[in-house]
């Protein structure tokens, strides 16, 4: 998608905003008056050194940090504090750096757990089978076995979990994010620990949900190669300050960027993406 296309406007508001976002712990600054706003249908990677606060605007984002100030924006509603238990119902699901799996629970199960907000009917109608529990139970399975075939899962389906190599475990947690048909998705460090075949395979079905659904994506992610590749735009943290966003190729030539960096500035230079 080309970035011009991105830019949010008054007539498509942003799909995610962040407004002077500032958080601390004690004395230490995580977070200085962020400003952050991604389009629908972007996939957006928040970068920076360790300890830059990529994870805490994540946290303030989906709700777990309440900021000190600042406003965050989720389909058009404003939040001092984003509500976590009505995250699936805005829109907006995420998932860990670790893995948060059912590792006993089969794939369909662990696929279909992501949508157990949604169902209405009481513990006790699904216990003995009301009609309306009857109903949703259906519901859930076509929608978890849809997921299952879009991330080629179908040979995994009834195997538990925690037996299943690691890359395949990562599909399986995202296809349960996607499950309820966010329309933001954020992943926190979502190729860690992989190997470069199953990043390239993840690389690949990020994209495919942002082509297919046109889900908004936010990534924070320490692959420079990864980030390159797949991100429309690229915000960049440093010290709890936004130090840059732009395209790749602005951060590429970015200088403010290539000095946070220092060490690593090759590797933007060289991140050739996948
Ligand atoms: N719960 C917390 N309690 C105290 N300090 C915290 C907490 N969370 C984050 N911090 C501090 O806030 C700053 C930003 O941390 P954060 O984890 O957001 O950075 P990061 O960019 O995600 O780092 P990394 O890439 O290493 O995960 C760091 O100095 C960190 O020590």
């Amino acid at each position: 998608m080309p970035a011009a296309a991105l830019a949010p406007s008054p007539d498509t508001p942003a799909a995610l905003a962040v407004e002077r976002v500032s958080l601390s712990f004690g004395g230490v600054v995580a977070l200085s008056e962020v400003d952050l706003s991604v389009a629908p249908g972007e996939i957006r990677a928040i970068i920076g050194p360790n300890g830059a606060g990529k994870s805490s605007l994540l946290n303030v984002v989906s709700g777990l940090y309440k900021p000190d100030q600042g406003r965050v924006w989720l389909s058009g509603h404003s939040f001092a504090q984003t509500p976590t238990d009505r995250l699936a119902h805005l829109g907006v699901a995420r998932t860990f750096q670790n893995l948060a799996l059912f590792k006993g629970l089969s794939v369909l199960d662990n696929v279909a757990s992501g949508l157990t907000h949604s169902l209405r009917a009481g513990v006790l109608a699904q216990i003995v089978g009301s009609p309306l529990a009857r109903r949703e139970k259906r519901a859930v399975e076509e929608r978890a076995e849809e997921a299952i075939a879009f991330f080629h899962l179908d040979s995994y389906r009834d195997r538990p979990v925690g037996g299943l190599p690691y890359g395949v475990q990562k599909r399986v947690e995202l296809a349960r994010a996607l499950i309820a048909r966010p329309h933001l998705l954020l992943l926190d460090e979502p190729m860690a620990g992989m190997t470069l075949t199953e990043k390239r395979e993840l690389t690949g079905y990020i994209r495919a949900v942002r082509d297919r659904h046109n889900t908004t994506i936010v990534l924070i992610e320490h692959d420079i190669g990864v980030v390159m590749g797949l991100s429309d735009r690229i915000a960049v943290l440093d010290y709890g300050r936004r130090i840059a966003d732009g395209t790749p190729e602005e951060i590429r030539n970015n200088q403010t960027v290539i000095d946070a960096y220092l060490g690593v500035a090759h590797d933007l230079e060289a991140g050739e993406g996948i």
